[in-house]
């Protein structure tokens, strides 16, 4: 039977990773999208804007929808400091079933928790499941119709703090206009966007930054 390319790239990142080494895990991952299979991981480029956030946030709690096969978690897991804490929920359990192996491979299960099921469902039970108070930071790479929905959802359960930072991916291509609209007029929140890339390709795509104040 065919293998999906999930899998593909799973074996990219056995064959060519080194077990326990998160930037050999990414690297991999990089290698085979750029040369062998497109695959809608945040990329490098992306992926460098990605790391100086998370840095610059040193976040205790994050949380990341969309976790596909695993390449930002591994990228954001590897940055945090000693018991920080990575939630991701990933609705589709053949994407589930890649990220925990990317994962484990990257030698990163201690850090991250992935949740099978839909972002509209657990959010309202991160505290009560997960003993979270307020998120540092949260990654959106999941359904772009999901964003702004799951964003207000947030607000209402109280996961968000002042100076909580969301990073959300795709907000050019395919494109989060809801989204956008919200956080970039709302006096909620201060917004950024930094420009850069579609991963892999030279189509414009961006990340847009907005700090919650509360
Ligand atoms: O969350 C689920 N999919 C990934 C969401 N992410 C995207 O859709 C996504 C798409 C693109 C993209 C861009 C250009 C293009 F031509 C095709 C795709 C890029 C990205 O960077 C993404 O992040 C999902 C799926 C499913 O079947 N069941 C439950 N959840
Ligand atoms: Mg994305």
């Amino acid at each position: 039977t065919q293998s999906t390319r999930p899998q593909r790239l799973l074996g990219a990142v056995q064959k060519n990773a080194t077990r326990g080494d998160p930037r050999s895990v990414v690297r991999a991952i990089d290698h085979f999208c750029r040369h062998k299979e497109w695959a809608m991981n945040v990329g490098d480029e992306k992926g460098c804007i990605l790391d100086s956030v998370v840095s610059e946030v040193n976040p205790a709690a994050v949380l990341e929808l969309g976790t596909y096969c695993g390449y930002s978690t591994v990228r954001i897991a590897s940055l945090l400091p000693p018991h920080a804490k990575l939630i991701t929920l990933e609705f589709n359990p053949d994407f589930a079933a890649i990220a925990r192996q990317v994962i484990a491979w990257a030698g990163l299960e201690e850090k991250v928790q992935l949740v099978e099921g839909a972002s509209g469902d657990w959010i309202p039970k991160m505290k009560e499941q997960f003993g979270v108070k307020t998120f540092d930071l949260v990654f959106l790479d999941h359904w772009k119709d999901r964003y702004l929905p799951d964003t207000k959802l947030m607000e209402e359960c109280g996961l968000l703090r002042k100076g909580s930072v969301l990073l959300a991916d795709n907000v050019i291509c395919p494109g989060t206009p809801d989204y956008l609209e919200y956080v970039r007029s709302s006096p909620r929140y201060t917004s950024q966007y930094f420009k850069s890339h579609l991963e892999y390709t030279k189509v414009e795509d961006g990340l847009e930054k907005s700090v919650f104040l509360g």
